[in-house]
């Protein structure tokens, strides 16, 4: 089975804050799939959106080293398989599947969720949430979920709304399924405190929500403070959190 790939690193989850269901400062081993439907202005993993432009993927041979060995894509679903293995530091929390947007390529996405579980590991998806019918398809192999609400601020797509609708029902169905999910808001300076509002109302007694600021951060404190008070004022004190990419910060992967 073949599939179109970005990378695969060791490292540890810069975001999710401290909300349940978030993997925050946890070991994973990322594995970056190539291609996204998506287009939003602020994605730091842009050169990887257009699958058709990513000749070849990399993966760490050793974590924390920036070194990186090259294959041509499509690679090999067994390949991908090889590289996460030899990642394994025996304090591995999950695998997180991201990109470019994962489920984009269900079929092997599923077949290596599969495989992971059947080796032992959890499965953590950060998915934009906009395919619910592929959602679905991987759900019952998802022990932990980030999934993104795109702000209108991202200009992800034309009907902005209709997305931010299908990333609810994405919720709902990795709830489901049983997966510990939550909701990463990425808000910019140009963040309407009336759309954190509407998007409170739809996950309130659904899951909880990080604000996370975009990088580089162009917004306030304060600004940032009046949107979390927006968002907590609906969905109750213990459901709203901060998520910062604390990973790039400290300058790793
Ligand atoms: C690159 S995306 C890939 C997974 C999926 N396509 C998605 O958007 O959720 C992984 C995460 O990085 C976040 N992200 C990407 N660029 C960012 C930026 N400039 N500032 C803050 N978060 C960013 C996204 O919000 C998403 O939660
Ligand atoms: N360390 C680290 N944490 C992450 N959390 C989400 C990431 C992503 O690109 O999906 C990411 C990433 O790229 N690196
Ligand atoms: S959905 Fe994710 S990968 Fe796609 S453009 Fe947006 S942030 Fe980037
Ligand atoms: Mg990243």
């Amino acid at each position: 089975m073949r599939l179109i790939m970005a990378e695969v690193f060791n490292s540890w989850q810069g975001e999710g804050g401290s909300v349940e269901g978030s993997a925050f400062g946890r070991r994973q081993i990322f594995v970056r799939f190539a291609g996204c439907d998506l287009n939003c202005a602020w994605c730091d993993s842009r050169e990887y959106i257009d699958a058709s432009r990513v000749s070849r993927w990399r993966y760490e041979v050793e974590p924390f080293t920036g070194k990186f060995e090259y294959k041509p894509n499509p690679a090999e679903l067994d390949e991908v398989i090889n590289a996460i293995l030899r990642l394994d530091t025996g304090d591995i929390h999950s695998i997180s599947y991201t990109g470019g947007e994962p489920t984009l390529q269900v079929k092997p996405l599923k077949t290596l969720m599969e495989k992971m579980k059947e080796l032992g590991f959890d499965n953590f998806l950060e998915t934009h949430g906009g395919l619910p019918e592929l959602t679905k398809e991987v759900a019952t192999l998802v022990d932990y979920a980030s999934v993104d609400i795109k702000d209108e601020t991202a200009r992800a797509t034309e009907d902005w709304k209709a997305l931010v609708l299908r990333e609810v029902e994405s919720i709902r169905i990795l709830k489901t399924a049983g997966a510990k999910v939550y909701a990463k808001l990425v808000v910019t300076k140009g963040t309407k405190p009336e759309n954190v509002r509407w998007y409170a109302e739809l996950l309130r007694g659904l899951a909880p929500l990080v604000i996370q600021p975009k990088e580089p951060i162009d917004i306030s404190q304060k600004e940032l403070m009046e949107f979390y008070r927006e968002a907590a004022k609906v969905m109750g004190r213990k459901n709203v959190g901060l998520s910062f990419q604390v990973h790039k910060y400290l300058n790793v992967l």
